[in-house]
């Protein structure tokens, strides 16, 4: 067994971070459509909580924003002529298109891969998947710049297995790390791993959502275990209570979130709470490590209030002291059921005695929490040393980026702002000069 450490790669919030309703069956995508986004608060709301986690000791890196609009999702449907051109029409004929095109939306990182540590592998590499997240066009064109991304920063083959994005078809719908959560005794030893699927395609009896859709298939959880190389008795399927997605769990993180050997989840979340609990319990039992469940109630939080304020899309961190902290959306505090759980939580003696709030509003105006906002990356110090070094969060780092934040970002951006080509100019220079600060040339397709 090696040691490890894991690192959270937090999305860096793009330019263009606007609110457009794109997203059917997030309640807060729905809600705050076409109000008015604020770019620059939701850049520096992210970089503030990487910074503070930096600073208490936690292992923090970041992912690169995406260059918007998507030109290639623009000329693909038939919008083409200049840039200006392209921008003006996609306006006028097709605004939700041009929405789509501009949506900063791949700041979820959690949604970006799944990610196997190498303690789990068949080859003993990291092995990631890129989430094809076919279910929603805007996020559908995420994959091939977040591949991209991801083999820049993690390049050296030895240590490091990019693979690309799934097939793009519903059988394979396929959401990241969102829908998947690891459990072990330690990051550095040999672990479980499951996966939480909505819907299965090839079983259309099975139980599925009838309101809202189900994102990630089993189909596509069962691909990527096999991708990875996982032992067949370490890689667990578990299937989301369909009920939970229709009343706005849209993915697996929203109703439960896990970390070592504890499992923080809704009594609603799984299909069949008591067999999914021994089944995990089982397979960690493989892995000489117990489970422990830490199961909240609905009569103390109601699947609405976990819901409207993402207490399980909190990040739960493993301090030095063998002790855990939960990280929350301030959303948390404001809501009374969840405040009064919470209290109680910490109090307990349990594993979670810690409570980190932040203010991270313009990106839960979109259904994007901590969890959300975060891929967890668990690497030995070899591989740690082997990836890239310019995105690890710093003090030098972060002040680098406020200033970049201040000269480039808008702090207003309304709907009919992005009919405005000069915002367009205005992203790509700043991720021009985004490249340079994190020390990856060429990342985006116009620098070439
Ligand atoms: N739970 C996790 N891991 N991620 C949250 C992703 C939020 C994202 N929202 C959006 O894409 C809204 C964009 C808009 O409406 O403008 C989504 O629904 O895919």
């Amino acid at each position: 067994m090696s040691t490890a450490r894991e690192f959270n790669f937090d999305g860096l919030v793009g330019p263009s971070h606007n609110y457009a309703g794109l997203s059917f069956g997030n309640v807060a995508s729905h809600n705050n459509i076409n109000s008015v986004s604020n770019p620059k608060e939701a850049a520096l709301q992210g970089l503030a909580k990487m910074r503070a986690l930096a600073s208490r000791g936690f292992a923090q890196a970041l992912l690169p924003p995406q260059d918007r609009p998507n030109f290639r999702l623009l000329r693909s449907v038939g919008f083409s002529g200049s840039d200006a051109d392209v921008i003006a029409r996609a306006y006028k004929e097709a605004p939700i298109i041009l929405a789509s095109a501009y949506s900063a939306s791949p700041m979820w990182t959690a949604n970006a891969a799944t990610v196997s540590p190498s303690a789990d592998t068949a080859d003993g590499r990291t092995h990631f998947t890129v989430a094809n997240l076919n279910n929603k066009l805007h996020r559908s064109y995420e994959h091939t710049q977040t591949a991209r991304a991801l083999r820049a920063l993690f390049g050296d083959d030895k240590h490091f297995a990019v693979h690309d994005a799934l097939p793009p078809t519903p059988a394979f719908g396929d959401e990241g790390a969102a829908n998947h959560t690891r459990l072990c005794a330690s990051h550095g030893s040999p672990g479980i791993e499951m996966f939480v699927y909505g819907r299965v395609e090839f079983e259309p009896e099975a139980p599925a959502p009838k309101r809202f859709p189900a994102r990630q298939t089993l189909e596509a959880c069962q691909a990527v275990a096999r991708l990875h190389g996982l032992d067949g008795q370490r890689a667990v399927f578990i299937q989301q209570d369909p009920d939970t997605i229709d009343q706005g769990v849209f993915h697996n993180d929203v109703i439960a979130v896990g970390n070592g050997n504890v499992l923080f989840y809704h009594e609603h979340a799984f299909v069949n709470e008591a067999a999914t609990i021994a089944t995990l319990q089982q397979a960690m039992d493989g892995v000489r490590a117990e489970l422990r469940p830490v199961r909240v109630a609905a009569k103390d939080v109601t699947v609405a209030d976990a819901v409207g304020s993402y207490l399980f899309n909190s990040q739960l961190l493993s301090r030095q002291d063998g002790k855990m902290s939960l990280v929350v959306p301030q959303e948390c505090q404001e809501n009374q059921a969840v405040a009064r759980y919470l209290q109680g939580l910490v109090a307990s003696g349990g594993p979670i005695d810690e409570l980190i709030s932040f203010d991270l509003r313009q990106s839960m105006r979109n259904g994007g929490g901590p969890a959300c906002l975060r891929l967890r990356v668990a690497l030995t110090d070899a591989e740690a040393a082997a990836m890239h070094q310019g995105v690890v969060m710093t003090d030098a780092l972060y002040t680098r980026l406020v200033d970049w934040v201040g000269r480039h970002y808008r702090d207003h951006l309304a709907p009919s702002d992005l009919a405005d080509p000069a915002l367009a100019v205005e992203v790509q220079t700043a991720l021009d000069e985004l490249t340079t600060i994190l020390g990856l040339p060429g990342l985006y397709d116009f620098q070439k």
